[in-house]
């Protein structure tokens, strides 16, 4: 057995006062997708930005317990949260490319962290980011546009690719498919599959139907508490815990 590549210990996280993740532990793999689902409120976006410190940009929110990137605290001093969020990179919701063309919003991460010495070799960063995300043959003879003036479909996988631009370890992904259309979403499914063999992925989705067909995990949180972690076929069709039955079945959320 290999290491997990992050370990969550007790993991608490408050928004001043009020407790929105209690106690969470959780071990997330390599070569694998994970999701996290879960009734709206329960605190899967809360958990998932504690793993690259996202939450450092909310005033009042307030992490406790330990994660561990391959052993390192990601909350120690010494860590820097920028360099962080390059080896813990995230897309969100909504795509959200930088009001710049197609190659800049691609380039623009690889710049500021040193990883092209010429043009040449950011046009090769450029150029892979964007094949692995599935987008090279669309925009490779407009690289100039804006990125905003792609369809939303290409806009999200414009967004993996700026985040894979940097070389992460881990892709979190706070539902990355509610804003697009079915077909869209198959594609940034079919995605998910393919970059899972680099990258160790962690979604939040909605849907149960999602979580079934993308991943081999499924972490089942409720009230901010992680209620059942499993086996994805084995948390949907013979669930441990009662409330993860109750949800599966549509009893709420
Ligand atoms: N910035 C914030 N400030 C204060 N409370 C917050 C903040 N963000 C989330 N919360 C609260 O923390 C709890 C968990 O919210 P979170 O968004 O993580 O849940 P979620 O499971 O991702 O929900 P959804 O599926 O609706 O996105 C909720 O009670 C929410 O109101």
């Amino acid at each position: 057995m290999t290491e997990p590549k992050l370990i969550a210990r007790n993991v608490d996280v408050f928004y001043g006062e009020k407790k929105a993740i209690d106690n969470v532990s959780i071990d997330i793999d390599n070569g694998i997708v994970t999701a996290f689902i879960g009734p709206s409120g329960c605190g899967k976006s809360t958990f998932l930005r504690s793993l690259n410190r996202m939450n450092d940009t909310i005033v009042g929110a307030r992490v406790t317990g330990e994660i561990l990137l391959d052993g390192e605290n990601i909350y120690d001093a010494a860590m820097d949260p920028v360099a962080l969020r390059a080896r813990v990179g995230m897309v969100f919701q909504k795509p959200n490319p930088f009001p710049k063309s197609i190659y800049e919003n691609i380039a623009y991460g690889p710049r500021i962290h040193g990883l092209a010495q010429s043009k040449a070799q950011m046009d090769e960063i450029v150029e892979r980011s964007l094949t692995k995300a599935g987008l090279w043959d669309e925009v490779k003879d407009r690289l100039q546009d804006a990125g905003t003036a792609l369809s939303g479909g290409q806009q999200q996988r414009l967004c993996i690719a700026r985040a894979i631009a940097v070389s992460p370890e881990i892709i979190l992904m706070d539902e990355p498919c509610s804003a697009l259309d079915p077909i869209a979403t198959a594609r940034i499914e079919e995605l998910i599959d393919e970059l899972k063999e680099s990258y160790a992925i962690v979604i939040v989705t909605h849907s149960m139907q999602q979580a079934a067909r993308v991943s081999q995990r499924t972490a089942f949180f409720h009230l901010g508490n992680l209620v059942e972690y499993g086996d994805t076929s084995e948390l949907f069709t013979n669930p441990r815990e009662s409330r993860t039955k109750d949800y599966i079945t549509g009893r709420y959320g």
